[in-house]
Parts: C-alpha cells; structure tokens; sequence
C-alpha cells in the first residue's frame, strides 16, 4: 500500500472518529426541529448539545430535570438511542479500522503495548507514521483502542501535565523516545533536552545516551542557546537541500533530532517563544521535532497535544474532548537504562570509539581551487567542517591559556596537510607565543621530516614584531602578483585564474598567525603599518585565494583595530574555545559552556544560528600530528620551509647570502626570505660604515661577518685588510680574524699600538678595507699633532674617510656611540658615513644620521639597525651573524 493511501486512511479514520464524537455532542439538533412545540424540551436538547450527553449525565441538576419530566426523559433517551447507534457504526466499523491504522502506521516497537520491545535497539526500516502514547475510549464505550501521534516527519507534541502529575507526562515522553530507541537504526535519533526546573539531568534512564552525545542536556539558563543550535541545523540543512536541488531538508538516512522542553507552565519570554516558534515552523522538514512539556506557546505548524485532566487520564488532539486517553504505565527504568545502554554501545562500535586525529585525515587529492575545506572536530560522531574560501575567507580563532587554541591549530594543519598537496597549499605560520609551538614543522636534528606545505615557520618572534610586519608585507606583494595576473587573464578571481592559467601555480595561503594581537603591542609605526597591511591582505585576500587565521588570547585587547572593524568583518569564520571572549557575536554565549577540548565553530560571523559545536580530537600528542608529517613528507616533493627562529642568532656560514657574497654582510634582516644586509662599496665617496653603540659582541660580530664575507666576495689576495685594534681586549679576537683572513689568501696589516695613528691612505690599485673596532679608543693617538706640518692622526683619518672611497678604501669603523662618532667626524659633519648600523643606541639619537627621519628603535640584545642612505627609505632590523663556525672552522679544510 502506497504512502499516500495509508494517509488517506489515517485521515479517513481519524475523520470517523470525530463524526462519532459530533454525533454524540449534536443529536439534540435534530431532536430539536422535532420538538420545536416544546420549548422546555428544546432548551433541554440545547444545553445537552453544549454540554455533550457525557458532560450532561454528570450534571446532578439536568438529570434530576429529567427525572422530574416525563418528556425530558423521552427527549434524553432519544440522545442515548441516537447516539448508541452511533456508536453501533463506530464500534463496528470505525475501532476496527482505527486499530489497523494504529498497527498499519505504528509498527514493532512504535506501537506495541507492554514492554517486551523495550529489549532490543532499532533495526532501522521506514520511520514510522505514528507513536503509541498509550489506550483511548469514547464516553460510555468499554471498546478500547490504542492512541498514537505523528511526530517524526510530521509535526511536534506538546504535553500538558495535571497539578501535582508531572512524572505522568515525564513517562510519556520517556515510552515515546524509547520506542523510537527501540525502532530507528541506533544514531539515528539525537535527543535535546531542556529543563527549565531541574538542576539534576531529567529523563535519567535516558542518560547512557550522552557518551556519544546522542543525548544532550541544556542548561536550564541557555534555551536560547539550545534553539540557535537547532535553527542553525535547520539552515544549514535547507541551504544543503537547496544546493544539492533536494525538495526536503531532511535526507533520508540523516538522524532526526528531538528536542524535549520541560517548562513550569508560565509563558517564556517574548523573544525565546518567537525563536520557538520559527524553529517550529520550519523544523519538520528539517528533520527537527519539539515535544514540549508545561510549555505553553501557540505555534502556527502541526502540533498534537495530551493534556493530562487527572494523574493518569488525558485528553488529546487527536480525539477530541469526548474521548478519554490513558497513558501507557511508565516502563522499568532497569529496561530503559539497558535500552539506552545497547543504542550507545552500538554507536560507539560503529563510530570505532572515540573520533580521534586520523579521523580527521584524506588523501592529498583535494583541489583548493573553489575553497579548502577540512573537518576540525566531531559532533556528534559526525565530521565538523571549517571551510576557508570565498564566504569564509578568514578565521579567527579565540581561546585562554591553555584552552587547546595551539592543539586546534594542529588539528586544523593537520586536516589541511592530508587533504592538499604543496601545489594547492602553501603555510606561513607565525607564533607569537614564547615558545616554539610550530618549530616541529621544519627539520629538526632528531627529525629530519617537515609539513611539505609550509613554507615559512616563525617561532620566538614575540620580541621581533618587524617579523609579523615582513610577513604581512610578502603576502600583500603576492595579492598583488596574483592581480596582475587575474587583470591579464580579465578574471577576478583565484578559481577563474586557475581556469584561465591551468599551467599557473597557484595555491591557496593560509597565514596562522597565533597571538596576533601581539603584532600591536605598542603605539608606534609597526602597529599602525600592521593595521593597515592586516587590513589590505583581510579585504583583498578573499578573492586571491589568501587566507588568514588569526589567533588570540584575548581579542578585546587589541585596541588597534577599534578603528578598523574590517579586519574582524572579514574574518567570517570564528572559532571560540572554551570561555573565549569576544570572538562570537555579543549576545551568543555558546562558548561560555563549552566543555573541555570542544569548540564552537561558526562560520556566520559568530551569530548564535550558525554555532556547532565540535569535539576537537588531541592533534598535538606524539603519534598524531607527528606521524602524519613524517608520512607526507615521505609522500609529497616540496623544499623545507625556511624556519625563522628570534631565540637563536644566525651563524654566518648558514646564510643563504654567504654562499656567494656581493659585499659585505653586515646581519641577517628579518625578513620572510632568508636575507642579509649587504653594504654596497662601490669606489665613490661616503662609502664607509659606522657601527654605533656599546655592545661589543654584537659591533664585532658585525664588523667580523663583514671582512669575512668582503674576502669570499674577492678572489685571494684580491683585496687588502687593515685591521687597527686600540683596545687590548679585543686583540685576541681581531688576531683571530686577521689569522682567517690570512689563511684565506689576503694580505692583513694589523696594528695594536699607536702606529694606527699613522694611517695608510691607499693601497694601489687593489680595494683596501680598514676594519677598526673601537675608533674612539685611538683618539688618544689621533689626537696628538705632529711637526712640521702639525697635523693631526684624526685629520688623517677625517681624510682617509672623505677621499678613500672613491680610491676603494673604505673604513668599517666602530664606535661606541653617536656623540663619539660626532668626536672623530669634527665640524665636517656626517657626509662621509654614507651607511650604519645602531645596536644599543636610542632612536631619537640617530636622526642627524637619518637625514633628518624620526627613526622609530628602541634596543634589544642582539637586535641592530642598518641604514644607507644610498638605498634606504627607513632602517631594516637585522640580527647580527654567529661569526664563530667561520673564523675558527670546525674542519681545518672548511672553505669558510
Ligand atoms: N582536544 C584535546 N584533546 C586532548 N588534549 C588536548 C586537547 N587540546 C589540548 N590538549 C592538551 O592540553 C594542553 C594545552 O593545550 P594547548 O597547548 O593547545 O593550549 P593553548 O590554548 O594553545 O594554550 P597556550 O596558549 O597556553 O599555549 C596540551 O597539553 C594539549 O596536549
């Protein structure tokens, strides 16, 4: 028999249920026309008609009417014989097809009476039409017949219970959700439940269910929350349906949710009842049904109700008043714990146990061109995707200490790494953070694997801020390469280019940037350049396949953006943590609740209806994150990414630059490509270095990477060095130097006495470069003046530094500080320091050697400024090289 022809019959039979009733309540209106002589007797049939012949019998004053007129009694018992005939037919015709409708559309467990189906979980099958609440009789019939409701599919139930009966409508809705346990195929069923009274779990024969959060228990303050939850379901559902060209939102196989409200009877407030409402409205379709308890709201979609008059006698919808219903008697809790037992078991031994990390993984197939979508955590046994793309080009992500924020992150790599290959994704991950929470991603000593996608790992960055700002500026560059290339191929965007450019490499970035509210720690030009770079790459990445995902402590912290609420509207994706502040909209206090490692992700700008929350599995335990880089990096060809590590000074040797020098390299410059600072010495005037400040080990080590990397750049004996030492405690490290670059073939004159204030003016046709620690230490040589032309050292070496250059010597000088610098220079000013690099030395110093600038530094160990002024428009920070490996070489064949 089709679908339609049962419903037909259901109506059918329900439709000769209410006739019964109505015939009963209105046989005086034909009475009526007949004894219209009588008045008495027509009043008499007229209140017999309101009241009902049941309501009527009750009545000790009517009856005693009519025991006091013979005519009444004639007029009431043509009622009874009319209504007895009535029930002839009904009780022929109608109960016998009530009871195959009932069996029809309540079949097993849905309809069967005792206890015995309590035993086993569903099989799965059709869901049934029909849920058996308990039996019903018409007034005046000892015919029984079993009473069900629609719900699942259908519509919602509201239950009213007596005064004092509560634990009757409990019952009710406990046998109606166990009957469902014992029908649908386990999992199939995930049940709410929202108690506005009870501080203990109500339904707790139930509560086996809540392992595999197949049943969930709302706090009695969140109801909104709970029906944002399910609204949110519900959109996404329809938007499923809508894009899969489904007219249900509800898929067949997709379990349904029951939400259970138990209220006190008194109205909810306005805007709860209204978001009840709509969840009603547009729940049914979506596979969402409410059963509520003492909840009284009016709601405009299909709605059964049982209302309890005595503890254990009802009234229901379905029908009508003069039909008393009597609720099955509650089942053995022992049964419906056991019950509820088995459902769980078997979900947990379908889902493997706890979802756990490679859960979350696929195959490195994916394509990144229309988004990149992973799962990150699970709900309810089932995969929670984020998604970065076009909608959700974005994400911020936001968590206390010790939240799990840095394990999400991992979860979320992970997801990524698994799913896209090195040409469809690239990673720039930037910790904020003291710690070296990424530095596992690069090759290690002990593990030499790293994640093929990452390209750059920033750790220890917490002091270099310059370093989040040279990340910003690289990806601006490559939103900006990525335009060009759109506007040549007239695209706009990231899926179009790869359409038009199928031989073009282009991947999806995804910058991480954890505690990126470090990146706006003080009120100067790195913040506010910071601001505005964060807010180009936020508004002009959606469309260039350029993601970012920021996470932080402590959003509210970061005052920089009050004025620039772009960057927070861009970021459309929002992950809370448990407690997270700030990163869902205002009102939605979802992650208030959240338990341990679960998440709320939300991809509606953290508005409540777009709230799911997911487990996150533990992603950063050995044997899981681990295991998958070491598989992908076996699996996938991509470079190392380049690690940048603040803790740690650069040696010398390691440098990209060294390899192949064009000039002295004076630091490493923080910066996304492995850089140093390279000093131009072309033969023309002003080419000299001044090194300024106090730090000694830092000002050698610059001074050192320079005549090192000046003799690799020379073939041997292709230049000539000076070195001038007039501090004893330097001397033994500048006769190191002089030793190396001797042993690398270059002629070294190296003096430690007042024979510096000699001076060598020029060196023939070879360049010549005078390295002179400490100049301000000689000016007690320089100083003295000498017969017969009276002058002095110091006029000497003013000169050598005006007029060296452009004969190719140059002077590497330091000194150990600007007002020194200023000592040697004279009246003549700084002309002829056309380059330098600050170490210890406040900012507001260094504008006379800026031409003029505000330099924006404030010192930090083993942190320098390099300025030129040939080739700077502001400084680049640079951490001074490890020179040790170089001078003295491990091997003694090292080419170092
Ligand atoms: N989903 C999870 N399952 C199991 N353990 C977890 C999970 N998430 C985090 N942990 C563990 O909790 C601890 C803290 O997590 P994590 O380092 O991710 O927190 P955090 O928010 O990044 O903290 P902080 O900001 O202080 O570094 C870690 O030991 C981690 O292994």
């Amino acid at each position: 028999m089709g679908k339609p022809d049962r419903k037909q019959r259901a109506n059918a039979a329900i439709a000769g249920l209410r006739t019964v009733l109505s015939r009963a309540m209105g046989a005086a209106s034909a009475a009526k026309l007949r004894a219209e002589a009588d008045r008495a007797a027509a009043e008499f049939e007229r209140s017999v008609q309101t009241m009902g012949l049941g309501a009527a019998a009750r009545s000790p004053e009517l009856m005693a009417k009519v025991r006091a007129d013979a005519r009444l009694c004639e007029v009431w018992r043509g009622l009874e014989a009319e209504r007895d005939a009535s029930y002839g037919d009904w009780n022929r015709d109608g109960l016998p097809a009530l009871r195959r409708l009932v069996a029809e559309a309540a079949p097993g467990a849905a309809g069967a009476e005792g206890h015995r189906w309590l035993a086993y979980p569903g099989a799965g099958g059709p869901t049934p039409r029909l849920w058996r609440v308990g039996r019903a009789a018409v007034e005046h019939s000892a015919e029984e017949f079993p009473l069900a409701v629609p719900l699942l599919g259908a519509g919602h139930l509201r239950v009213n219970s007596a005064p004092g009966g509560r634990a009757a409508a409990d019952s009710v809705v406990e046998t109606l959700l166990a009957r469902m346990l014992a029908t649908l195929a386990p999992g199939q069923l995930r049940v709410h439940i929202w108690d506005i009274g009870h501080l203990t779990g109500p339904l707790p024969n139930l509560h086996p269910l809540t392992a595999e959060r197949l049943l969930t228990v709302h706090d009695a303050t969140l109801l909104g929350d709970l029906l944002s939850t399910l609204a949110g379901h519900i959109r996404r559902a329809h938007d499923a349906a809508l894009r899969e060209g489904r007219r249900a939102a509800h898929r067949p196989g997709d379990p349904w949710r029951v939400a259970v409200l138990f209220g006190n009877g008194e109205r909810l407030p306005d805007e709860i009842s209204r978001e009840l409402s709509r969840v009603a409205r547009t729940g049914p379709d979506a596979g969402v049904h409410l059963v509520l308890v003492d909840v009284p709201v009016s709601v405009n979609s299909p709605l059964e109700t049982i209302t309890f008059t005595e503890p254990d006698v009802a009234k229901s919808s379905m029908t009508g008043p003069g039909v008393l219903v009597r609720p099955d008697p509650p089942l053995p809790a022992v049964d419906v714990t056991a019950l509820a037992t088995a459902v769980h078991e078997r979900v947990h031994e379908f889902r493997g146990g706890p979802r756990g990390f490679a859960d979350l993984l696929s195959e490195p197939t994916h394509s990144a061109r229309d988004e990149l979508r992973t799962p990150i955590g699970f709900a309810e046994g089932e995969p929670v995707d984020v998604v970065l793309g076009d909608a959700t080009p974005h994400a911020l992500i936001a968590g206390p200490s010790g939240s799990g924020k840095t394990n999400l992150l991992y979860a979320l790599l992970g997801g990524l790494a698994s799913r896209y290959s090195p040409d469809e994704l690239e990673l720039y991950l930037l910790d904020f953070k003291e710690g070296v929470s990424f530095a596992g991603l690069t090759p290690g000593r002990k593990d030499i694997s790293y994640l093929p996608q990452a390209r750059l790992v920033g750790v220890n960055v917490n002091t270099d801020r310059e370093f989040g700002l040279a990340l910003l500026r690289f990806l601006t560059a490559e939103l900006a390469r990525r335009a060009t290339a759109a506007k040549r191929h007239e695209v706009t965007k990231l899926a179009e280019l790869r359409e038009a450019d199928p031989q073009g490499r282009w991947p999806r970035i995804v910058a991480v940037i954890d505690e990126f509210q470090a990146l706006f720690a003080g009120r100067d030009r790195i913040t506010m350049q910071a601001a505005a770079l964060l807010e180009d790459v936020a508004r002009r990445g959606r469309s260039q396949g350029i993601h970012l995902v920021l996470a932080s402590q402590d959003i509210g912290g970061i005052e920089a953006f009050w004025g620039k609420p772009a960057v927070f509207e861009q970021c459309t994706l929002r992950i809370a943590m448990p407690k997270a502040r700030r990163v869902l909209a205002e009102e939605n206090l979802a992650a208030m609740s959240l338990p341990r490692w679960h998440v709320v992700v939300n991809h509606d700008s953290g508005v409540a209806h777009g709230n799911i929350t997911a487990h996150v599995p533990d992603a950063s335990s050995r044997g899981t994150f681990d295991d998958l880089q070491r598989a992908l990096w076996a699996q996938l060809n991509s470079n190392p990414p380049r690690l940048f590590d603040g803790a740690h000074q650069p040696d010398l040797i390691a440098a990209a630059d060294y390899a192949n020098p064009s000039g002295p390299l004076l630091g490493q410059v923080i910066d996304v490509n492995d850089r140093a600072a390279t000093l131009r010495l072309e033969a023309a005037p002003g080419r000299n270095l001044a090194v300024l400040g106090t730090a000694t080990a830092d000002a050698m080590a610059v001074l050192e990477s320079a005549a090192l990397s000046l003799a690799r750049s020379h073939e041997p004996g292709g230049c000539d060095f000076s070195l001038w030492c007039p501090v004893p405690a330097l001397e033994s490290r500048v006769r190191e130097l002089a030793a190396r670059l001797e042993k690398l073939g270059f002629p070294v004159d190296l003096r430690t006495d007042e024979s510096i204030a000699e001076l060598t003016p020029s060196s023939g046709d070879k360049p010549r470069y005078v390295v002179f620690p400490a100049v301000d230490a000689a000016h007690r040589w320089l100083e003295k003046k000498e017969p017969p032309a009276m002058t002095s050292g110091l006029d000497r070496l003013r000169a050598l530094l005006r007029d060296g250059p452009a004969h190719q010597v140059h002077v590497l000088g330091w000194w150990r500080g600007v007002a020194r610098l200023k000592d040697t220079m004279g009246f003549g000013g700084f002309d002829d320091i056309g380059a330098w690099v600050a170490l210890d030395v406040q900012g507001s110093e260094l504008t006379t050697l800026a031409a003029g600038q505000v330099v924006d530094w404030s010192p930090r160990p083993q942190r320098a400024i390099f300025f030129d002024r040939t080739t700077h428009s502001h400084p680049d920070v640079l951490i001074p090289f490890d020179t040790a490996t170089a001078i003295t070489p491990l091997k003694p064949e090292d080419p170092a």
